[in-house]
C-alpha cells in the first residue's frame, strides 16, 4: 500500500508538493494490509489506549492533543495533531454546558462563516466534531500566533514590513465584504501569522451576514476599535465599522500604541468621537493620509475596503498580493472535494494522490463531500489541500522575500503607555 511521506519542497512540472508516495517492501508483501484510515478508525472503535486517551481528554477523533495555546471567553484552544498526516492543528475546546444562548450563536455564526470562506489569509477550519458535552473545532495552526503578541514583545512595525502584513488582511476582508459578510471583531489579537510570515484573520464568533446596505443594531467588538457610530444610540451598517478597526490596527501596527485612549470606558468613547488622531511625525505622509480616511468618523464618507487597497500607500503592496494570489492556486482552493468527473486542479490531483495512498479513495470523497466539516474524511482532504498550497506559496514568496525589508524597530511608546489585550464585547458600549 502506498505510504504518505513528506519531503522537502520538490518543483514538479504541475505543483509543488511536499508530499510524495512511496511503497516499502513490506507493504508490497502484505496486500491485505489496513490502510492508515482504516486503521485509525479500528483504532478509534477499538483500541484501549485510544479510548483510553479520548476520555481523558488527551484525543478527539483522529487528533491527539497536546499543550494549551491560549483560553477565550467560553473556550480553551489547544494544539492537536492529526494522526493521519501529523499536520499541526489548533484546536478551539468548548464546553456545551457552560455555552450561554448568545455563545451558541456565535459559535453557529463562527462555523457557518468559516465553514463558507477560503481565502489564504483567513484561518481555515478543517473539522467540527461534536460529543455530549463539548464542541472542537479543529483549525488551521498559525505557528507565530498572535500579531498583538508580536507587537508587544517586538514593537513597532517598520512601515514596509506592515505594508506586507496589512495588505494580507485587507484582502482578507475585502473576500468577507465581497461576500456579505462583515467581521466586526477586527483586532491585532484575532490576526494571526504562520511561521512564514503569512497574515491570516480569525475568530469569526462576531461575523454576520448582511445584506447590501442592511442596518445592524447589536454593539459587539473590542472598544479600542470600536467605529464611533457604534457609540452612538442607533443602528449602523456593517462594513464601515470593520475598515475603522482596520485603522486603528494599522495605527497599532505602525506605532506601537492606540490611537483613542481613555482612563475609562466614557473617556475612550470621547476620544473616539472626538475623533483626533495623533500621529508621530516619523510616520510618512501617505500611511498618515491613509490612516486618516479610514478613521473618518462619518461612515459615508471613510473610505470603503476598495478605497483602501487603492490607497497610494497600499497599492503595491495590494497589488503584489493580488497577483501572487492569481498567479498561485490559492484561488482554487477548495472546501469539499470537486464532484467525481470535474476537471481537477493540479493541487487536487496531488492531494487525491496522497488521499489514496492513506487509503482515502475517490469513492470515499465523494461520498463524504456533502458533509464538510463533519467529515474527517473531507478534513483530510482540506488539510492535505492546505499543505500543498502552503508549500506552493512558500517558494512563489522567497523570492520576493529576498527584496523585503523586515526589520523590526523597537518599542516607541509615543505615549509611553503599553496597549493592553482588549477583551471582545458582544454588549452595548455606550
Ligand atoms: N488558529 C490558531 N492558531 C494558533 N493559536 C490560536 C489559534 N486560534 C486561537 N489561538 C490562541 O488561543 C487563544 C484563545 O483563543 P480564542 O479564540 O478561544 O479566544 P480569544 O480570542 O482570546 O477570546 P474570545 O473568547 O474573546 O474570542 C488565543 O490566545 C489565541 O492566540
Amino acid at each position: 500500500m502506498p505510504k504518505l511521506c513528506w519531503r522537502k519542497p520538490v518543483r514538479t512540472r504541475d505543483d509543488v508538493t511536499t508530499m510524495t508516495l512511496c511503497e516499502s517492501s513490506e507493504e508490497k508483501a502484505s496486500p491485505t494490509k489496513l490502510t492508515a484510515y482504516r486503521k485509525a478508525i479500528d483504532n478509534l472503535d477499538n483500541d484501549r489506549k485510544w479510548q483510553t486517551d479520548t476520555a481523558v481528554g488527551k484525543r478527539i477523533g483522529l487528533y491527539k492533543l497536546s499543550g494549551e495555546l491560549g483560553k477565550g471567553n467560553f473556550s480553551q484552544v489547544k494544539t492537536g495533531y492529526h494522526e493521519l498526516t501529523k499536520e499541526r492543528v489548533a484546536i478551539k475546546i468548548l464546553d456545551k454546558t457552560k455555552l450561554t444562548a448568545k455563545a451558541k450563536k456565535m459559535l453557529s455564526r463562527e462555523i457557518s462563516v468559516m465553514e463558507s470562506i477560503h481565502h489564504q489569509n483567513v484561518i481555515r477550519l478543517f473539522e467540527v466534531i461534536e460529543t455530549y458535552t463539548k464542541y472542537y473545532l479543529i483549525m488551521e495552526h498559525a505557528a507565530a500566533g498572535e500579531l498583538f503578541k508580536r507587537l508587544i514583545s517586538e514593537g513597532r512595525m517598520h512601515e514596509s514590513e506592515a505594508k506586507n502584513i496589512f495588505s494580507q488582511i485587507v484582502l482578507a476582508v475585502k473576500h468577507l465584504h465581497d461576500r456579505n459578510i462583515v467581521h466586526r471583531d477586527i483586532k491585532a489579537e484575532n490576526v494571526f501569522l504562520s511561521s512564514r510570515g503569512v497574515a491570516k484573520l480569525g475568530d469569526f464568533g462576531f461575523s454576520i451576514t448582511v445584506s447590501n446596505n442592511e442596518k445592524l443594531e447589536t454593539f459587539c467588538g473590542s472598544p479600542p476599535y470600536a467605529a464611533p457610530e457604534l457609540f452612538l444610540d442607533e443602528r449602523y451598517v456593517g462594513r464601515p465599522v470593520d475598515v475603522w478597526s482596520l485603522g486603528v490596527l494599522l495605527f497599532f501596527m505602525t506605532t506601537a500604541t492606540m490611537p483613542f485612549l481613555g482612563d475609562n470606558m466614557a473617556g475612550l468613547r470621547r476620544s473616539i468621537l472626538a475623533g483626533h488622531v495623533n500621529s508621530p511625525a516619523c510616520m510618512s505622509q501617505l500611511l498618515k493620509s491613509l490612516i486618516d480616511s479610514m478613521l473618518n468618523t462619518s461612515p459615508e464618507h471613510r473610505f470603503d475596503i476598495d478605497q483602501v487597497l487603492k490607497s497610494d500607500w497600499l497599492r503595491e503592496a495590494s497589488a503584489y498580493q493580488i497577483r501572487f494570489n492569481n498567479n498561485s492556486v490559492y484561488g482554487q482552493w477548495c472546501a469539499y472535494p470537486t464532484a467525481a468527473g470535474a476537471e481537477l486542479t493540479d493541487t487536487e490531483t496531488n492531494a487525491r494522490k496522497a488521499l489514496e495512498g492513506l487509503g482515502i479513495t475517490e469513492a470515499m470523497l465523494d461520498e463524504h463531500s456533502s458533509r464538510g466539516s463533519r467529515s474527517n474524511v473531507v478534513a483530510t482532504y482540506r488539510i492535505v489541500v492546505n499543505r500543498l498550497l502552503q508549500q506552493r506559496r512558500l517558494m512563489g514568496q522567497q523570492h520576493h522575500m529576498q527584496h523585503q525589508n523586515s526589520t523590526m524597530q523597537h518599542p516607541q511608546t509615543a505615549s509611553g503607555r503599553k496597549p493592553t489585550k482588549t477583551k471582545s464585547r458582544l454588549c452595548a458600549i455606550t
